[in-house]
């Protein structure tokens, strides 16, 4: 997919790239809250171990109701989920090695095309982010590459990269090597370990791929400041848990004049 570099240039150029960072923070404009644009930048998700048949549903019928993105799922869910928003514009997104990362890459690379097979459209990849850590760069670059490989463009591919276990310069390796491997976003957080999503590592994910990917921040992700903040600081996609709270607060905002720009969520950085 990419030249293949060993370790040792992975480490000089991820070094590289964190000397040459521009340390002026961007701050991009988030859609109006209440457009259709706002809620097409939310994966409605539920991924805890003990979803119900029921619950699965009900997610359906909200994504449906509030036009969000995806429904994001874990893979034993997908073809309900695909049944479920057959007709509707809601993609269905599936989670793979969530939410430790650490599954041999044969093993995502199944689970990532049974998910394609059943439905999925988007994948959301957990790194590994155990062997980022151990500058293993060229596992965790093939990792990456043995997911995309079975799940080719216009499958969108998502890495998650739990920022919260990693340092900055991880973050950036992380950012980099997803880049190599020709995913569409880098995501921040599963939700499931440590804390989520921050605008300062949106910032920071943002201002490593700059246009070539796409950031996704989640964890955490509970109102529309939050919303707007992620957004501004670069995130694109947001995934939360959240997305019904999150639409109920939109509908008691008042409504802003189209082409202002919204900068409430600036406050606080
Ligand atoms: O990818 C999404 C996260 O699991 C959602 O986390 P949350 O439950 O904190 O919104």
């Amino acid at each position: 997919m990419t030249k293949g570099y060993t370790d040792e240039e992975w480490f000089a150029i991820i070094n590289r790239v964190e000397q040459d960072l521009d340390p002026t923070p961007t701050v991009y404009r988030a859609p109006h809250v209440g457009s259709e644009a706002f809620a097409k930048t939310i994966d409605h998700t539920l991924l805890k171990l003990d979803a119900t048949e029921e619950q699965i549903d009900v997610i359906c019928e909200e994504a449906r109701k509030f036009n969000f993105k995806s429904v994001c799922i874990r893979l034993k869910w997908v073809d309900r989920v695909a049944d479920d928003l057959h007709g509707s514009s809601v993609d269905v997104a599936c989670v793979v090695g969530f939410h430790e990362g650490t599954q041999d890459s044969d093993k995502k690379a199944t689970e990532a095309k049974n998910a394609v097979d059943a439905g999925a459209t988007e994948l959301d990849m957990v790194m590994n982010y155990v062997l980022l850590k151990q500058k293993q760069y060229v596992k965790v670059y093939n990792d990456i590459v043995a997911v995309r490989s079975v799940a080719p463009h216009p499958i969108v591919l998502k890495v998650i990269l739990e920022t919260s276990q990693l340092s900055p310069n991880e973050i950036i390796a992380g950012c980099k090597i997803a880049e190599a491997a020709k995913a569409d976003f880098v995501k921040t957080s599963t939700g499931f370990n440590g804390k989520g999503a921050t605008r300062e590592i949106v910032r920071l994910m943002k201002s490593v791929v700059g246009d070539k990917m796409k950031v996704k921040a989640s964890g955490g992700i509970k109102t529309v400041n939050d919303c707007i903040g992620m957004m501004e600081a670069g995130a694109e996609r947001i995934g939360a848990s959240s997305g019904v709270s999150i639409m109920e607060e939109v509908k008691t905002r008042p409504k802003q004049a189209m082409g202002e720009p919204d900068l409430e969520g600036a406050d606080g950085y």
